[in-house]
């Protein structure tokens, strides 16, 4: 079984526990954060959405004692777009916790990272405020794609639609999707490689409507300035920030000149 199969099976578990527990979600008022789409877009420079990551799979643990509000409040004064905030416990030691804790510190857009497969989750994420989520395609089938996407929509939030090959990009701009991630870590494998952003940045629609964010394994400058060179507007950064020992730097060094966009 890989191990996107087991964060699955162990999703559905998770599902039907939250299915059963509704009632108890407490639901707070956040503030109106601004639109990720228009961020990532009206910026000259490549945009870093910065995450909160305790532990990987992969990596195992990367910082379980890390406080998420004083995290976050590091990555916005740094010119962070967004704060990617991980929510799945089993595999990645996030928490819901963690996604409130971070909505009450910042005024930036927020993504909740989860594997998502069902619309429970989607409310979940509202309610501890985020105002963005995940779809990952190779997660779902394309009648639940569509399905979440336009829920999402409906409740108001904005959808980064995960991708890691050409035909997921291209279901991914079926659906509609406006903000679309290449996820250049193989979530089958395990395995980093940049050119996933340029073999999709090959045949993205690039223009106003879209927008491609490069996600994992971003760590240096000359990281950053290649995938912008494939066209991304964003990067999408998780361990790199949590291991750096001044993260405020980290994402600036990261914010180099937006040259590839195709517009
Ligand atoms: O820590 P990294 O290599 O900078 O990666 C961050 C982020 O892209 C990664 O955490 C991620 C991308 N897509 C996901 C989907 C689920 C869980 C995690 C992820």
């Amino acid at each position: 079984m890989t191990i996107l199969e087991r964060i699955l099976l162990s999703k559905r578990l998770e599902v039907k526990q939250m299915l059963m527990n509704v009632e108890n979600v407490s639901r707070e008022t956040f503030v109106e954060r601004p639109t990720l789409f228009a961020a990532l877009k009206n910026a000259e420079q490549l945009q870093v959405i910065s995450e909160i990551k305790r532990a990987s799979p992969s990596k195992g643990e990367i910082a379980f004692g890390v406080d998420p509000s004083v995290q976050a409040q590091i990555y916005e004064k740094s010119g962070a777009a967004c704060i990617s905030v991980l929510t799945d416990a089993p595999f990645f030691k996030g928490s819901f916790a963690d996604l409130s804790a971070v909505a009450k510190t910042v005024q930036i857009p927020i993504l909740c990272k989860d594997f998502i497969i069902h619309e429970v989750q989607i409310d979940r994420a509202k309610a501890a405020g985020a105002s963005v989520i995940l779809l990952i395609v190779a997660a779902l089938n394309a009648e639940s794609l569509l399905r979440l996407y336009r829920y999402a929509m409906r409740l108001g939030l904005e959808v980064i639609v995960e991708v890691h090959d050409r035909n997921e990009m291209e279901q991914a701009i079926t659906v509609g999707a406006r903000i679309v991630g290449v996820n250049n870590r193989d979530l089958r494998t395990f395995e980093v490689d940049l050119r996933r952003t340029e073999e999709i940045a090959s045949r993205f629609p690039f223009g106003d409507q879209h927008v491609l964010i490069s996600e994992s394994g971003i760590w240096h400058p000359d990281d950053a300035r290649r995938v912008a060179a494939y066209g991304a507007e964003a990067v999408l950064v998780g361990e790199s920030l949590m291991r750096s020992g001044d993260a405020g730097e980290a994402i600036r060094s990261l914010q180099v000149r937006k040259v590839g966009a195709r517009v």
